[in-house]
């Protein structure tokens, strides 16, 4: 401990430049960032150089995405130093836990496809695996959600701002990545070829994180590109006076790395985004190539080496990019370099909604990337031409198929790309694998059999156990003893505990201590309180529609209604909190209208006597993967009420699940498998299936008559139309009301009834104590599978083929 505190106070003078007694907490966090940093320093640079060494093949994960959540917490765990440095700070007058909260979690994501990007390469770093993410440095993450008067406003998330002790920026590694210009085709040995004279170009400057891996001396790296101006001052112009000329360059390239584009489920075809994405794969292939791979190294080699993992679709330009470097760079023949781009990538897909998948202009393509525009035409020519020799001259199929669609404007379909380049392509849970090969990519599957498979997500049980509950863990270590953080899967063996008295106590403990640990987080938060005999009942996701918080709305105004109408008795319902955490697209007007009305809601009942102690509603702001990590080992209640066939996976289910909370839900996604996991009896499922969905959408759904048919939500709709939740102004949420009677895309409607029933189950089941906690016990038990460890299996298995190497 005295190695430790004397490092440590050595950072705070040398590094931060002040005495301890005039250090302020950013001081002392980032000493301590520092501090922590230089324990995991050597196991850092023995895993670079292994890997040097063993030329192991390993895993090149590129996403535009990584949801991080704070380091500290994750280092001290992965390096076994909490303890120490908690004893150590202590001593200096420091409290550990003040300095964690110091910290401002790197929101480079927007939902579950970023968080489990980040899932994915701890649980790499824990099991060996060599792997380098590969990203963007935003300068500005997912906006800091606020409201005002209700409405959701976005403020700049410059999570820079008060440093960043984490990242190693290498300028010197700096690569230089083109845009625009134009292709011109020479002769060369009688072999027609081309070549690429771009318009401009900007530096993409590598900055590396550690990925520790959890107390096993590896540490992996993460590289965010940032971009800056190949030139970034112009002195000349300086000099003639037009000073924001002189920088414009510098401006305009920064503006690449600047801000993570905040949609989630619906891409921006902005040409930004565009450059953003071919930026950071452009600078990551050539980082691979000259940085990892040995000076001399043969690329007809390259997929002994290396997997390109495509985390959806935004990095499939890589595919092209491979393809240029190989064939006008390294002089590859076109064949040759096709057949080693064509083992080099692996594509994930993640949604199933047609608008999310992206197609890019050719126009736009065309300008901003004339060579792989070209070098697309021709992967599609010759795609199709096997395509007419497998199945003749069926133009309806060659139209189908073709990787550039015609309507409604000359576009490249990038999920198309990416599935004929790709060795493989993945779903993230069962039912959306299917679905991908049934209705999204049929003719594909039946084109390339055995390409399409699925990889069900997982999280990192370190985070979002260990790091997010101390109190859980400790009480199943108590049981299991260790290993089991790292082999998740023995959580089986608390199955067991489901029926042991003292060990159902102390699990019960484990939830109220979480229910206060929150209520003091939401106190100083914003003012608000959980009370811990409530049913705590959460739905935390992005908003969007088609996951459905609108129909935990109507259950919730049910509820209200049900009192205020002296229909029952508050004393007969179960006292309940909701707690919604959800972040709405700037741009997505429904959603915000959505997020409006649930504040709305909750200050009526909220400020309503008749309802006092009975029903409460809590909005967070800014819902991230810090507040994640105090809200789900508190909750009793998970909702994953999306509409069947709708939610490609989501991860907040297992993590629910994982922290001995039960799943209210619908079979869609990975609940399907948590439910078949756990057994019908410790999961509340409701709604239609998804081919009952398909059903009523082709026979005509007719959303009003719903609300004909069941008083029960017709009085809700009608309590929100004449503006109950709206100081009697009936305008307000006009068009959220005509919206869901007139068109509910995502059938709230529809599932209502049996929504509100499986609801009143859950108040039966949440009154019968021991049964609940038994329950929840099995959940905890049952649901190990869902360890981003276990994913990464898989993907090893079937798809990456790179094992552990130590
Ligand atoms: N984009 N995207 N897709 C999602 C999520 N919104 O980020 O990816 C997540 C990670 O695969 C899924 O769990 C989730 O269902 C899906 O909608």
């Amino acid at each position: 401990m005295d190695g430790f505190i004397r490092e440590f106070l050595r950072e705070l003078n040398f590094g931060q430049g002040v005495a301890l007694s005039f250090s302020s907490i950013n001081d002392q966090y980032l000493a301590l960032a520092r501090t922590v940093r230089h324990y995991l320093m050597a196991r850092w640079l023995g895993t670079l150089r292994r890997q040097f060494e063993t030329q192991a093949k390993g895993v090149a994960y590129l996403s535009a995405e990584y949801l991080l959540g704070r380091q500290l917490g994750n280092a001290l765990l992965a390096t076994g130093l909490t303890d120490i440095v908690e004893e150590g700070l202590a001593k200096c007058g420091i409290d550990l836990a003040t300095l964690r909260a110091q910290e401002v979690e790197p929101g480079l994501g927007n939902g579950g496809l970023g968080r489990l990007a980040a899932c994915f390469i701890d649980s790499l770093a824990t099991m060996s695996v060599p792997c380098v993410g590969y990203g963007i440095r935003y300068e500005y993450g997912i906006f800091r959600q606020t409201f005002e008067d209700g409405r959701q406003v976005e403020q700049p998330d410059n999570w820079l701002a008060l440093g960043s002790p984490w990242e190693f920026p290498h300028p010197e590694a700096a690569q230089i990545v083109n845009f625009a210009g134009h292709t011109e085709t020479y002769e060369e040995d009688g072999t027609v070829r081309s070549r690429w004279i771009p318009g401009w170009s900007v530096q993409a400057i590598p900055y590396n994180y550690m990925v520790p891996g959890y107390q096993n001396g590896r540490v992996n790296t993460l590289r965010l590109w940032s971009a800056v101006a190949t030139n970034a001052f112009d002195l000349r112009i300086f000099n003639s006076g037009d000073y924001a000329e002189a920088v414009r360059a510098q401006t305009f390239a920064e503006n690449i790395s600047k801000v993570l584009y905040p949609e989630d489920s619906t891409p921006q075809g902005k040409e930004l985004r565009l450059q953003q994405q071919y930026f950071f794969v452009s600078a990551s292939i050539h980082d691979f190539i000259d940085n990892v791979l040995p000076a001399d190294f043969d690329l007809t080699h390259l997929p002994d080496r290396v997997i390109f993992q495509l985390n959806d679709t935004h990095p499939v330009i890589g595919v092209p990019e491979l393809m240029r470097v190989l064939v006008d760079e390294k002089d590859f023949d076109w064949d040759d370099a096709w057949e080693i781009t064509k083992k080099c990538f692996a594509y994930t897909c993640h949604t199933l909604l047609p608008e999310a998948l992206e197609v890019w202009s050719v126009d736009l393509l065309g300008r901003l990337l004339p060579r792989h525009l070209e070098i697309i035409y021709r992967i599609n020519d010759e795609f199709l031409d096997e395509v007419r020799e497998r199945f003749g001259d069926d133009e309806l199929r060659i139209r189908r198929m073709s990787i550039i669609a015609e309507h409604p404007e000359r576009s490249v379909r990038m999920a198309y790309l990416a599935t004929v380049a790709g060795s493989k392509v993945n779903g993230v849970a069962e039912l959306h694998s299917q679905l991908l090969r049934d209705k999204v990519l049929p003719d594909f599957d039946e084109f390339y059999p055995g390409k399409f498979i699925n990889v069900t997500n997982g999280v990192t049980p370190r985070r979002f156990i260990r790091l997010a509950n101390p109190a859980l863990s400790e009480l199943i270590t108590d049981a299991l003893g260790v290993g089991w953080l790292t082999d998740l899967e023995r959580l089986r063996e608390l199955e067991p505990y489901a029926e042991d008295e003292e060990f159902k106590e102390r699990f019960r403990a484990v939830k109220a201590h979480n229910k206060r640990r929150l209520s003091r987080v939401l106190v100083d938060r914003d003012g608000t309180s959980v009370d811990d005999d409530h049913l705590l009942d959460v739905m935390v996701k992005r908003l969007h529609e088609y996951k459905r918080q609108t129909l935990k709305l109507l259950h919730i105004v049910t509820l209200y209604d049900r009192i205020t109408s002296g229909e029952v008795k508050p004393a007969d319902i179960v006292p309940r909190t909701f707690i919604f955490g959800a972040k709405a697209a700037p741009g997505y007007r429904m959603a915000k209208e959505i997020i409006h009305l649930i504040n709305a809601v909750g200050s009526v009942v909220n400020a309503d006597p008749a309802v006092e102690g009975r029903l409460k509603v809590l909005f967070p702001p800014n819902y991230n993967v810090t507040l994640a990590e105090k809200v789900i080992p508190a909750a009793d209640l998970s909702e994953q009420i999306s509409l069947a066939g709708k939610e490609a996976s989501g991860t907040g289910n297992m993590k629910f699940a994982l922290n001995g909370a039960l799943t209210i839900g619908t079979d869609d996604g990975a609940n399907i498998e948590i439910r078949e996991l756990v057994g019908d009896d410790n999961f509340f499922l409701f709604g239609l299936l998804e081919p009952e969905v398909e059903a009523l959408y082709a026979k005509g759904y007719v959303p009003s008559s719903f609300y004909e048919s069941d008083e029960g939500l017709h009085r809700a709709i009608d309590m929100i139309a004449r503006g109950t939740f709206s100081g009697g102004d009936r305008g307000v949420f006009d068009g959220l009301v005509s919206n869901l009677l007139y068109d509910d895309r995502f059938m709230a409607l529809a599932d209502y009834r049996a929504y509100i029933d499986a609801q009143d189950e859950v108040d039966k089941a949440y009154l019968d104590e021991d049964r609940w906690t038994r329950s929840a016990i099995l959940n905890v038990a049952r649901t190990g599978f869902f360890s981003s460890d276990r994913s990464m299996r898989n993907y090893i298995d079937r798809i990456w083929h790179t094992p552990p190497s130590f």
